[in-house]
């Protein structure tokens, strides 16, 4: 008995790591089919065996039924939103500002900058390395439980890939469809005559709210991290650039896009070529994220009401509506 108990375990690290290549590194390194015969295996044994079955298992991405309703869930650490820049100027004025307040010039102010992703701000939380609560942003305060949901989705891991995890540690991500996603949800939508959504971001979020997580599942959905939140048991970088580099080395997919600029040219450079790469990555983005990269400024910085000092959203102009 404990001889498949072993085979389940060597099965399920194997198909771990193999999701891990495929998802976060996008470098499969096994062909899918061999990845499905070895999932098949799995299930094959946790269904002969079902007290194997761990609620961590790779098989376990699926909710038994809907939900009657979404509960709630109070963010211990505010999820807030962000300033807006429409223009160079803006950006310019809000790195002024920062140097109002932190005397230093701007050729030495290093930015982590990121493609703003279209989709739905989310809260994961792991304690002890499992996978245990995802949440909406909701108003920034509450948000509304989506865990069965979240678990369906397949860049998302149920544990973290580490033999060391924090006690707790708490993702912050966007979750989005990319276009080949919404395309084929709308064309199934068309051919059942059912209603098709406007837009990748619309898609999303309906999904998400989806009470069926075997709804959810069958949509193609992406988490990309962005932040950590609450954070347990580990000592963590002091620069967010390199925090996102320790989240994809526990198996937590981050946006490939992101780049270290060093002074406002190189900031507002990576502005114009992601603008310039928008219709290529196939999915939608509204704009950059530009953030101070060391965490001791971001603390002394800090936030105004609602957002913080030391990062700003610098928009693209709104697209022409997409044809769908
Ligand atoms: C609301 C938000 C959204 N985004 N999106 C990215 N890429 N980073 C990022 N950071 C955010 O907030 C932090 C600056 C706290």
């Amino acid at each position: 008995f404990n001889q498949i108990q072993q085979q389940c375990e060597q099965l399920r690290e194997t198909l771990r790591y193999h999701e891990y290549q495929y998802h976060v590194l996008d470098n499969p390194i096994i062909p899918d089919a061999e990845y499905d015969r070895m999932m098949n295996q799995l299930k094959q044994l946790e269904q002969n065996y079902p007290q194997l079955i761990t609620a961590d298992s790779p098989t376990q991405r699926v909710g038994a039924k809907p939900l009657a309703s979404f509960a709630q869930v109070r963010h211990e650490i505010p999820m807030l939103s962000l300033d807006n820049a429409f223009s160079d100027e803006d950006f310019l004025a809000f790195v002024k500002r920062i140097q109002d307040r932190i005397n230093v010039d701007t050729t030495d102010l290093t930015f982590c900058c990121e493609p703003k992703l279209d989709g739905l701000a989310v809260s994961i939380l792991y304690v002890d390395g499992k996978l245990v609560q995802a949440a909406t942003r909701g108003d920034g305060t509450t948000g509304e439980d989506i865990t069965l949901n979240i678990r369906t989705i397949r860049n998302i891991p149920l544990q973290l890939l580490t033999e060391h995890p924090p006690h707790r540690l708490e993702v912050r991500g966007e979750i989005f469809m990319p276009h080949m996603g919404f395309e084929q949800l709308n064309e199934k939508a068309l051919a059942k005559g059912e209603k098709t959504f406007a837009n990748p971001r619309n898609a999303a979020a309906g999904s998400l709210r989806q009470l069926d997580p075997r709804i959810t599942r069958q949509r193609m959905l992406v988490l990309n991290a962005y932040g950590i939140g609450i954070v347990e048991g580990v000592s963590l970088p002091d620069t967010h650039y390199a925090r996102l580099q320790w989240l994809k080395s526990i198996g937590i997919p981050v946006n490939s896009e992101i780049q270290l600029c060093q002074g406002v040219d190189q900031v507002l450079s990576f502005y114009r070529v992601i603008g310039e790469k928008r219709t290529q990555l196939g999915y939608d983005i509204d704009g950059t994220v530009l953030k101070i990269n060391d965490i001791a400024l971001q603390e002394r910085l800090g936030f105004i009401s609602k957002a913080p000092r030391w990062a700003i959203a610098y928009k693209f102009p709104a697209q022409e509506e997409l044809t769908v």
